[in-house]
């Protein structure tokens, strides 16, 4: 089943462009990571998911419905991010007590569970907890709610790498065991690609790609070698990025179209290297100037 469907979305700020014609759909039940560069699109996509913007152009259907002040959408999704706020006057305590009651699926031994093992005092103001234990305590939330649509925009921002580990395991742990329709922004590519079923990559407001993981993994391949040597190797491959070396060495991505390393190998000078997904996704929402080399050359 289809959870969320996008034809032709269309998002402008006044003259800001931030999401451009962008036509996608989600299923049930995936993990899917959304990417991309600083003012991409992720929240805006992410807001208009959650029906909290509405589209300047196209159209968004969650579970078949406008999600713009629908009931039944929202009584179906949660939207975790870093801008959350509770009533001051609630503790902690009083906070896991209410959002209780907003959710079908809340599951209280997980909520406390998690809210112990990150040694939460009970008693303390959400506001006065320190960036990353608000990032922690959120996500406690989004997890427990087992929406069947759930959303984290960003959600590790200022935790420290050792509770975003604990952040992605108890993310994969719940999933497995209550499958649900999961949405996940990040930078941190390298630190989300295990858990991820799907990427949806954006660039400059615009799709530019959205595959498996185990596809984009296959998606291009890295050869090094002496200039001249890569170069002659790259005559008819799709170029998706080149960096040059100390003495004459040259370094290529290239898109796999479906060729044996064997062809590449041929030559011994040359290294077929694997490409993370974190440099593909970096390689093919580059900027067209050269990168930062580009800078140094001016
Ligand atoms: N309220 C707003 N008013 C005007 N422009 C906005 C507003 N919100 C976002 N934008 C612009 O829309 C574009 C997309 O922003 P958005 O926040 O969706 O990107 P993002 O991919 O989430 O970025 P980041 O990774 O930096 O959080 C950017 O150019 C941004 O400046």
């Amino acid at each position: 089943m289809t959870v969320i469907q996008g034809e032709n979305l269309t998002k402008s700020y006044g003259k800001t462009l931030a999401l451009d014609n962008l036509t996608f759909q989600i299923e049930e039940n995936k993990l899917t990571g959304l990417i991309g560069r600083n003012g991409a699109g992720k929240t805006t996509l992410l807001k208009l998911i959650a029906g909290y913007l509405k589209p300047s152009r196209g159209e968004i259907n969650v579970f078949s419905h406008n999600p713009f002040d629908s009931l039944q959408v929202s009584a179906n999704i949660i939207f975790i991010d870093n801008h959350m706020a509770f009533p001051t006057a609630f503790s902690l305590d009083d906070i896991l007590t209410e959002v209780a009651h907003y959710y079908q699926n809340w599951n209280a031994k997980l909520a406390h569970g998690l809210f112990d093992y990150f040694s939460f005092n009970p008693k303390q103001r959400h506001g006065s907890l320190s960036k990353g234990n608000q990032s922690t305590f959120n996500m406690i939330i989004g997890l427990a709610a087992r929406c069947p649509l759930t959303i984290f925009d960003e959600p590790t921002s200022g935790m420290d790498s050792a509770v975003r580990k604990d952040f992605y395991r108890a993310l994969l742990k719940d999933y497995l065991e209550y499958p649900r329709t999961i949405i996940l922004s990040s930078h941190l590519l390298s630190e989300v690609e295990d858990i991820l079923e799907d990427i949806l990559l954006l660039r400059d407001g615009t799709k530019c790609l959205h595959q498996s993981v185990l596809e984009l993994k296959e998606y291009a391949l890295g050869l090094k070698g002496p200039k001249q040597t890569v170069l002659e190797r790259l005559k008819g491959q799709e170029i998706l990025h080149t960096e040059e070396f100390a003495q004459g060495s040259l370094y290529a991505v290239i898109k796999n179209q479906g060729l044996t390393s064997q062809q590449f190998l041929k030559h011994e000078d040359l290294e077929l290297l694997p490409v993370s997904l974190e440099d593909l996704c970096i390689y093919l929402t580059g900027n067209a100037k050269g990168g930062i080399d580009h800078v140094f050359k001016q």
